[in-house]
């Protein structure tokens, strides 16, 4: 993919097995946003096609796509002037007859969302006055109240707290969904994805286990840092960035 010849994706071939959580990870540029809203259909690819169970995604109408595809993107907006149940509702459209207004079961799915995102009984309240990481947990809330079975996250965690970043992946393994999540944090990472994509400047490096992609050698390459890797009690790699 390029903008003004400057190439921001080059040839990516990924596969996300459904039911896992695939991490992208990759250094600030590498692209993991741009392969992200090409997946969610957001960006056209110049070449290539984006296949949903073996189906060319491009081929499928757009409230089909709607219902099975969530994208949380970097950057919630916050200069939005609705509620917080009303932001939620708004994924319960492609849900519903075009047109139709919200359902008493529509509200109450929303609730139990926000419910299970930790925010109960804030649907009330104004979505602009959340604080950042309330936010992020509402706006994952949103993508999971439009039940999709593919979700897309642009660094998910960026606005949470440990705990809240560690009830994050717990749902996320836990939920049956496929799961592709642009992430930063290389250890939360290799706890708990399924796979790992790993992108330097908009190629694909590796994917793999988190065992097999995240190697000091291949950390040293893309990161530019040194990494002790140790083999923790349940086989997956602990990664200790040395200072
Ligand atoms: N609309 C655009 N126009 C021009 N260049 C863009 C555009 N969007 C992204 N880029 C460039 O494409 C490259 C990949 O960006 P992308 O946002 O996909 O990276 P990323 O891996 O998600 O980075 P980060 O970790 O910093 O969020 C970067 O060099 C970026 O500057």
């Amino acid at each position: 993919m390029r903008v003004r010849g400057r190439v921001l994706l080059g040839e990516v071939s990924l596969d996300a097995p459904a039911g896992a959580v695939t991490g992208l990870l990759g250094p600030n540029g590498s692209g993991k946003s741009t392969l992200l809203r090409v997946l969610a259909g957001l960006r056209r690819p110049d070449a290539g096609t984006v296949l949903l169970d073996g189906v060319d995604r491009a081929t499928l109408p757009r409230r089909a796509l709607a219902r099975r595809i969530a994208i949380v993107t970097q950057h919630v907006p916050s200069d939005v002037d609705m509620s917080v149940l009303d932001v939620l509702l708004l994924a319960r459209i492609p849900h519903r007859p075009a047109l139709a207004p919200a359902t008493v079961d529509d509200e109450r799915r929303a609730e139990d969302a926000l419910a299970a995102a930790g925010l109960p009984g804030i649907g009330h309240r104004r979505w602009s006055r959340l604080s950042g990481g309330e936010r992020q947990r509402a706006d994952l809330a949103r993508a999971l109240l439009q039940d999709p079975d593919v979700l897309l996250l642009d660094e998910p965690t960026n606005h949470l707290d440990i705990r809240h970043r560690l009830a994050l992946f717990h749902r996320l393994r836990g939920s049956g969904r496929t799961v592709v999540a642009a992430l930063h944090d290389l250890d939360l990472a290799a706890a708990f994805c399924d796979r790992i994509a790993l992108l330097h400047d908009g190629r694909l490096v590796s994917a793999g286990t988190p065992a097999e992609v995240l190697t000091p050698a291949r950390i040293r390459d893309v990161y530019g840092v040194e990494a002790e890797v140790s083999a923790g009690d349940d086989g997956r790699p602990r990664i200790r960035i040395t200072p």
